[in-house]
C-alpha cells in the first residue's frame, strides 16, 4: 500500500469513524493517534507542501537556527578555554622566549681551525674556546645550521595565536651582522622567513577563529634614531613636500600612538605581502665588510587587529611586531668610519637600550627603562607582561666570529634573564615539562573538537542556506560588518592605528592616473575608493632604481630585488667612490649622497659625462671645494653615469660623446709642464679636441667657405670648457663664440670665450673680451712689458689657423696655455714672453721654452708660437682677463690689436677673491650649521635646506 495515500486517506477515515460515537472510547483514540504519530510526514515522500506543512519548515528552521546558536556558543567556548590553556602554556615557555639559530657556513668561508660553535641539544648552544675549554648557553629553542624556515615558524607559531587572542606580540630578530637575520624575517623566494609565514598564519587564524577582523598594515624603519615611513614615498623633487615626522605618543589607556604613521586596512594577506614587499625596497641598506646588504637600521613591520564582536579577547585591538634588528657589530672588527660608523653606534645603543628593557622587564624591576630609546618608546605597550616576545638570535659558526658570537649570545642570556649557575633545578624543569605536555594534549583535545563542531556548523548552515535560500556568509554580509567597524572606528578612535583614507594622504602620495594605469592595482580605502598609492610608493622609476638594482641571490620575490648600495656597484664598476656615503637610503631626510634622479638623463648626460672624461676623482677633488651642492651633484652624476654606462651600446650615445669633449673640467696644475713630451701630448689632446668641436659643428662648412673668400662668420660652439669659476656654479657655462676671419685667402679662426655668455667688446681696441675675473694672478706678475702673440693652428683643413689663446709678454719667463685649457706649452725668445691661461695663469714660470721645442710644435703642425714685434706697453697688470690676440701665422704679422685696457678693480673680481668668497660663505654655512645643530635642528631640517 501506497503509505502516501494511506495517510491522505487517514483524515477521511478517522472522519467517518467519528459518527461511531458509541464506540469510542478514549484508549480507542490515543491508539489512533500513536498510529497517526508513527506514520511518516508528507514531505519525506516528496509532497508539496501545504499551508500547514510551511509550518513545520518554519519549526525546521528554527530549530536549525537553534542548533547553530547553540554549536557557535559552544565552539566560542571552546575558544576561550583553547586561550587559557594556550596562555598558561606560553606562561610555563616564558613570555619572553628566546630563540638562537646558527647559520650555515655559505659557499667560500670556512668554520675556522675550532669549528666553534655547536648546538648540542634542542636546547642548549656549546662554545668551543681556546684550551678545550667550552661554555655552554640555554635557550627555549636552538637551531642548528641545518633547521628549516619551517621549523623556525613551528616555534614562533604559537605566537600568532596569541594575537589572534588579543595579545601584543613581538618577534625580533637579534645578532651580528651578517648572521641572517633578514634571511630569518624575510626569507627567499623559495624558503620565505617569519614575516610573510605569520601574515599568511594570521589571516589563516582569524578566518578560522569565527571573528571579523579589521587588519591594517605598517613598516617603519628606525634609522640613526629617526623614524621612517617606509610605506610614504620619499621626495623626488625639490618641491614635494617632505614626509611627515614621525611622533611618538602614549594615549590615556597608555596605548602607543605613533603620530603620522600610515596604516593601510589589508583584506587579504597577499594584500599585506604586496605592502610588505614594496616597504623592503625602501630600507637603508649598504655594503659593509661583513654583508653586501647590510640593514642599517631597524625595520619593523606592524600588524594591528581590531575586533568589536568578541568579548573574550584580550583587547579590541592589539598589534604583532615583526622586527628585523640592525646588525650588531664590533667597530674595530668592521673598520667602520664615517656615516657606517654613525649607524654602527646608533644600532648597538638602541640594541643595549632593548636589552636593558627585557631584562628589566624579566626581573620585574619597577622602573622599566623605556625612554632610552626609540625603539623601546615605540615597543613600549607591546613589550611586557601582557604581551608575548620571541627573540631569535642569530650567531656566526665560524671562528673569526667567535667575539660577536659571545657577545650575542651574553645579550641572549640577559634578555632572558638566566644566569649560569641560576637556572631552574632539573627538578622543576621536569615538572615545568609534565605540565606543559599535559596543557598540550588538552589543547589537542580541544582543537580536534573545535573541529568537529565546526564542521557542524558549516553542515548546519548548508542546510539552512537550503531551508531559506539565502547565505548567511555572503559579501553583504562582510560588507555590513565593515561598514559597521567603520562607524565604531569614527566614534571610538583606534588609537594606534591610524588609518589613512588616501583622500587625506598628502598630494605627493596619490597615484596618477597614468601610474594607476600602470600598476594597474588598487587598494581598497574606507571611503572605498580604489587607489594605487602603494604602487606609486615603488621607488620612482628612476635610473637610478634601474642602475643600481644588483641581483641578491634568492631573493626575488621576497626581497623584492632591493637595491643594494652604490658603493658595492661601483665596486663592480671600478668606481672609486667613497664608499663611506654609500647608503641606500630610503626616508632618510638626513641624507644628500644619494638622491633620487629626477632629472632628464638628455638634460643630465653631459655633465655626467664630464666624470667619464675626467675623471670621478677629478670631480671628487673639486667637490672638496665645493661642499654640500657639489656634493648633491656629485651623487646625480654618478646616477648618470652608471645609466649612461648601460646605454652606451646604443647609437646616440656616439654624439654624446662627441659634445662631452669639449666639456672637461679644468686641468691640474700639474698639466702645466715645460716638458716637451708632455706637452705635446697635452697638445694633440687639444688638437683632437678641436677638431671633434669643429667638424661637429657647423664650423667647419663655414670654415671651409671663408677659405674661398666668403665674409666672416660667426658660430657659437656648443659646450665651452669649464672654468674655475663654473666650479662654484655649475649651471653657469661660458659662450665660446668662434668668429671667422678671411683675410686674403687664409682664414683665422677666432675663439672667443664668454663666462655666462658674456662679451664684452673693447671699443679702443677692438676686441672682445668676457667679464673679468679670470687671470687675476697675471697682476701679480711685476715686471712684464708687453704682450706678445701666439697663434694655435689647428689640425683643420687648408690655411684654415685658429688663434684662441692669449698672448702676454713679459720680461723673463713665459707660458702659454692655449685656451681650450690642456695644452701647456712654454716658450722664450729674447727677453719676452708668452703666458696666458683661460683658467689660472701662474706668474712666474720655471723653464724657458727652447727653439728646438718650437721647431717640433711647428713640425708637429699644432701650433706656432710668434713673437711680437713691438711692444704694447699694456704690461701684464693690465691684462685683466682673457683676450685673444689673433694673428697670421704665415706672414707672423698680428691680426688682432693689442689688449685692452684695464678695466675696474681687480679686487673685487679676481680668482682669489672668488675662493675667498666662497671661502667665507662655507665658513659662515658651516657655523650657522653648527648653530642651528645645537639648537636642536636634526638631520631633516638640514636635508630640507640643502633641498
Ligand atoms: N639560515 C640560512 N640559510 C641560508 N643562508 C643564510 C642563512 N642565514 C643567512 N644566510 C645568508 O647569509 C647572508 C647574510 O644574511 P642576512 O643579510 O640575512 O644577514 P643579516 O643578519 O640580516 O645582516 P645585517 O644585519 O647586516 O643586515 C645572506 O646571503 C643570506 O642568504
Amino acid at each position: 500500500m501506497d503509505p502516501g495515500k494511506s495517510i491522505r486517506n487517514l483524515a477521511v477515515s478517522l472522519h467517518s469513524l467519528l459518527g461511531l460515537k458509541t464506540h469510542l472510547t478514549s484508549n480507542w483514540v490515543k491508539s489512533i493517534s500513536d498510529i497517526i504519530k508513527t506514520l511518516p510526514s508528507e514531505k519525506s515522500f516528496g509532497m508539496q507542501p501545504t499551508h500547514s506543512d510551511t509550518d513545520d519548515d518554519d519549526d525546521s528552521v528554527s530549530k536549525k537556527e537553534d542548533e547553530l546558536t547553540f554549536l557557535t556558543n559552544y565552539i566560542n567556548q571552546l575558544n576561550i578555554k583553547r586561550r587559557q590553556i594556550l596562555h598558561e602554556f606560553l606562561d610555563l615557555k616564558g613570555n619572553i622566549r628566546v630563540f638562537c639559530r646558527i647559520r650555515p657556513i655559505t659557499a667560500g668561508e670556512n668554520f675556522g681551525h675550532l669549528r666553534p660553535v655547536l648546538a648540542s641539544n634542542s636546547n642548549e648552544v656549546v662554545l668551543k674556546l681556546m684550551d678545550n675549554k667550552t661554555k655552554s648557553y640555554n635557550f627555549d629553542q636552538v637551531f642548528h645550521p641545518g633547521s628549516s624556515q619551517d621549523q623556525v615558524f613551528t616555534e614562533v607559531e604559537p605566537i600568532i595565536k596569541s594575537v589572534i587572542d588579543g595579545y601584543n606580540a613581538c618577534i625580533f630578530a637579534y645578532g651580528q651582522t651578517g648572521t641572517g637575520k633578514t634571511f630569518t624575517m624575510e626569507g627567499s623566494a623559495d624558503t620565505p622567513g617569519i614575516v610573510p609565514r605569520a601574515i599568511e598564519a594570521l589571516f589563516k587564524q582569524a578566518v578560522d577563529c569565527n571573528h571579523a577582523f579589521l587588519i591594517s598594515f605598517s613598516m617603519l624603519e628606525i634609522y640613526m634614531g629617526n623614524l621612517k615611513d617606509l610605506l610614504v614615498p620619499k621626495p623626488i623633487k625639490a618641491t614635494d613636500p617632505m614626509p611627515p615626522c614621525l611622533s611618538i605618543q602614549a594615549d590615556p589607556k597608555g596605548e602607543i600612538v605613533i603620530g603620522n604613521l600610515v596604516a593601510i586596512e589589508v583584506n587579504d594577506c597577499n594584500q599585506a605581502l604586496r605592502l610588505y614587499r614594496l616597504g623592503c625596497r625602501l630600507r637603508t641598506t649598504a655594503s659593509t665588510n661583513s654583508n653586501l646588504t647590510s640593514s642599517r637600521s631597524h625595520c619593523m613591520i606592524r600588524v594591528a587587529m581590531t575586533c568589536f564582536d568578541a568579548a573574550e579577547r584580550r583587547r579590541e585591538t592589539n598589534k604583532l611586531w615583526l622586527i628585523d634588528l640592525g646588525g650588531s657589530e664590533r667597530v674595530l672588527k668592521t673598520k667602520a668610519s664615517g656615516k657606517r660608523l654613525d649607524e654602527g653606534k646608533a644600532i648597538n645603543l638602541s640594541l643595549s637600550a632593548l636589552g636593558d628593557v627585557i631584562n628589566s622587564l624579566q626581573r620585574k624591576r619597577h622602573h622599566i627603562p623605556y625612554r632610552n630609546s626609540k625603539l623601546t618608546q615605540v615597543l613600549k605597550d607591546s613589550l611586557g607582561d601582557d604581551s608575548k616576545t620571541i627573540m631569535l638570535v642569530h650567531v656566526s659558526p665560524k671562528e673569526e666570529d667567535l667575539c660577536e658570537t659571545i657577545c650575542s649570545l651574553n645579550f641572549a642570556t640577559r634578555v632572558k634573564s638566566v644566569h649560569l649557575g641560576n637556572e631552574d633545578t632539573t627538578e622543576a624543569k621536569e615538572q615545568r615539562e609534565v605540565a606543559m605536555a599535559d596543557l598540550q594534549q588538552k589543547m589537542k583535545h580541544i582543537e580536534d573538537e573545535r573541529l568537529l563542531v565546526r564542521s557542524d556548523i558549516e553542515k548546519l548552515k548548508k542546510k539552512l542556506e537550503n531551508l531559506t535560500g539565502t547565505n548567511p556568509s555572503s559579501e553583504e554580509q562582510q560588507e555590513a560588518f565593515h561598514a559597521s567597524i567603520k562607524e565604531q572606528l569614527t566614534k571610538s578612535r583606534i588609537v594606534d592605528v591610524t588609518v589613512t583614507p588616501l583622500s587625506k594622504v598628502p598630494r605627493f602620495m596619490r597615484p596618477t592616473i597614468c601610474s594607476k594605469r600602470k600598476s594597474g592595482t588598487g587598494y581598497k580605502t574606507y571611503e572605498g575608493r580604489y587607489d594605487t598609492v602603494l604602487e606609486r610608493r615603488r621607488r620612482p622609476p628612476s635610473h637610478r632604481a634601474e642602475s643600481l638594482s644588483f641581483p641578491v641571490k634568492d631573493r626575488s620575490d621576497y626581497n623584492s630585488d632591493r637595491s643594494i648600495s652604490r658603493s658595492s656597484c661601483l665596486a663592480e664598476l671600478n668606481m672609486k667612490i667613497s664608499a663611506d656615503n654609500a647608503t641606500e637610503c630610503s626616508q632618510d631626510t638626513s641624507e644628500t649622497d644619494f638622491k633620487p634622479n629626477g632629472l632628464h638623463e638628455q638634460e643630465r648626460a653631459p655633465r655626467s659625462l664630464i666624470n667619464q672624461k675626467a675623471g670621478i676623482s677629478h670631480i671628487q677633488k673639486n667637490s672638496r671645494r665645493q661642499v654640500n651642492k657639489i656634493n648633491h651633484i656629485k651623487f646625480s652624476k654618478v646616477d648618470d653615469w652608471l645609466h649612461l654606462q648601460k646605454s652606451k651600446s646604443t647609437p646616440s650615445s656616439c654624439s654624446q660623446r662627441t659634445k662631452r669633449v669639449l666639456a672637461v673640467p679644468i686641468p691640474e696644475k700639474k698639466y702645466k709642464t715645460n716638458v716637451q713630451g708632455k706637452a705635446d701630448d697635452k697638445v694633440q689632446g687639444y688638437a683632437y679636441t678641436k677638431q671633434e668641436v669643429v667638424s661637429h659643428g657647423k664650423l667647419n662648412n663655414l670654415a671651409t667657405k671663408g677659405a674661398v673668400g666668403k665674409p666672416m662668420s660667426e658660430v657659437v660652439i656648443e659646450k665651452p670648457p669649464k672654468m674655475l669659476k663654473d666650479l662654484f656654479n655649475e649651471d653657469s657655462r661660458s659662450d665660446v663664440t668662434t668668429t671667422l676671419q678671411t683675410t686674403e685667402g687664409e682664414t683665422t679662426i677666432q675663439t672667443q670665450h664668454s663666462a655666462d655668455g658674456l662679451l664684452t667688446r673693447d671699443s679702443e681696441y677692438d676686441t672682445f673680451s668676457p667679464p673679468d675675473g679670470c687671470s687675476p694672478r697675471l697682476e701679480e706678475c711685476e715686471g712684464h712689458k708687453g704682450i706678445c702673440s701666439m697663434s694655435t693652428t689647428n689640425a683643420l683643413e687648408g690655411k684654415i689657423q685658429s688663434s684662441d689663446c692669449f698672448l702676454v709678454k713679459n720680461s723673463g719667463c713665459s707660458e702659454c696655455y692655449p685656451s681650450e685649457l690642456y695644452t701647456t706649452s712654454v716658450c722664450s725668445k729674447r727677453d719676452f714672453c708668452v703666458s696666458f691661461s683661460m683658467l689660472e695663469l701662474e706668474p712666474c714660470f720655471q723653464q724657458a721654452p727652447t727653439e728646438s721645442n718650437m721647431e717640433d710644435s711647428k713640425t708637429q703642425g699644432f701650433y706656432s708660437f710668434q713673437p711680437l714685434e713691438k711692444e704694447t706697453g699694456h704690461g701684464l697688470l693690465q691684462l685683466k682677463s682673457r683676450r685673444a690676440l689673433f694673428m697670421n701665422s704665415e706672414n707672423h704679422k698680428i691680426l688682432a690689436v693689442p689688449f685692452g685696457k684695464p678695466e675696474g678693480k681687480m679686487q673685487s673680481t679676481g680668482i682669489c677673491h672668488v675662493v675667498k668668497q666662497k671661502f667665507e660663505i662655507l665658513c659662515f654655512s658651516a657655523l650657522l650649521g653648527l648653530g642651528l645643530y645645537s639648537l636642536g635642528f636634526d638631520h631633516d631640517f638640514f636635508y630640507g635646506l640643502m633641498l
